[in-house]
């Protein structure tokens, strides 16, 4: 499938999870064979091919991490919410579109000098993945770049991410 195509699959819900926020609901778009597989291609390409590792964010940067790993042959560094982790390396609290959150990094994961690709499904005020690039800078770690499907101009997330290599598949 055109990536044009596939990202057309993505939706539009108004005031999801609060009045004012158009949410881009990613769903149709993972459970669409062919389209889940154009955006994982296209994805794949935007990752720096020095990268060593990748990091996805909890939960729809998983998915995309999982698949792009895959590709690339390369593993996945799990960044979650907090609660989840018996064993935390790091945590780095921010402020969302829609509230507050903490990211954690969990132990074990990563080395001091790899060289750490960041994955998500949507770029809005940078937050979450400003965050993302602390934590593993906190940990030593070099972040090659930040890939996503889809950036919302408007919230000024790539303002946030001053100086990083940001690539989007769509900017909205
Ligand atoms: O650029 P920002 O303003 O930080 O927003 C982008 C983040 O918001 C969404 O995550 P959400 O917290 O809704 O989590 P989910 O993937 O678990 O649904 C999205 O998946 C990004 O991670
Ligand atoms: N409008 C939005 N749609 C989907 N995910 C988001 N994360 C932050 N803002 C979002």
């Amino acid at each position: 499938m055109e990536l044009d195509k596939a990202l057309d699959l993505i939706a539009d819900v108004p005031d999801f999870p609060e009045p004012g926020v158009l949410f881009r609901d990613l769903s149709p778009l993972f459970a669409d064979a062919a389209g889940f597989k154009a955006v994982t291609d296209a994805l794949a390409d935007t990752v720096d091919p020095g990268a060593d590792l990748l990091a996805g964010v909890e939960a729809r940067g998983f998915l995309l991490a999982a698949a792009v790993g895959y590709a690339r042959g390369l593993g996945v560094a799990l960044i979650r919410k907090p609660g989840k982790l018996p064993r935390v390396a790091g945590r780095v609290g921010y402020t969302l579109e829609y509230g507050t959150a903490t990211v954690e990094l969990p132990e074990g994961v990563v080395l001091p000098g790899q060289r750490v690709a960041v994955l998500d499904d949507v770029l809005a005020t940078g937050g979450t993945v400003a965050a993302t690039c602390k934590l593993l800078e906190d940990a030593k770690v070099q972040v090659t770049g930040v890939s996503v499907v889809m950036e919302l101009g408007a919230l000024g997330g790539r303002s946030v991410l001053e100086g990083r290599r940001v690539e989007a598949l769509r900017v909205c």
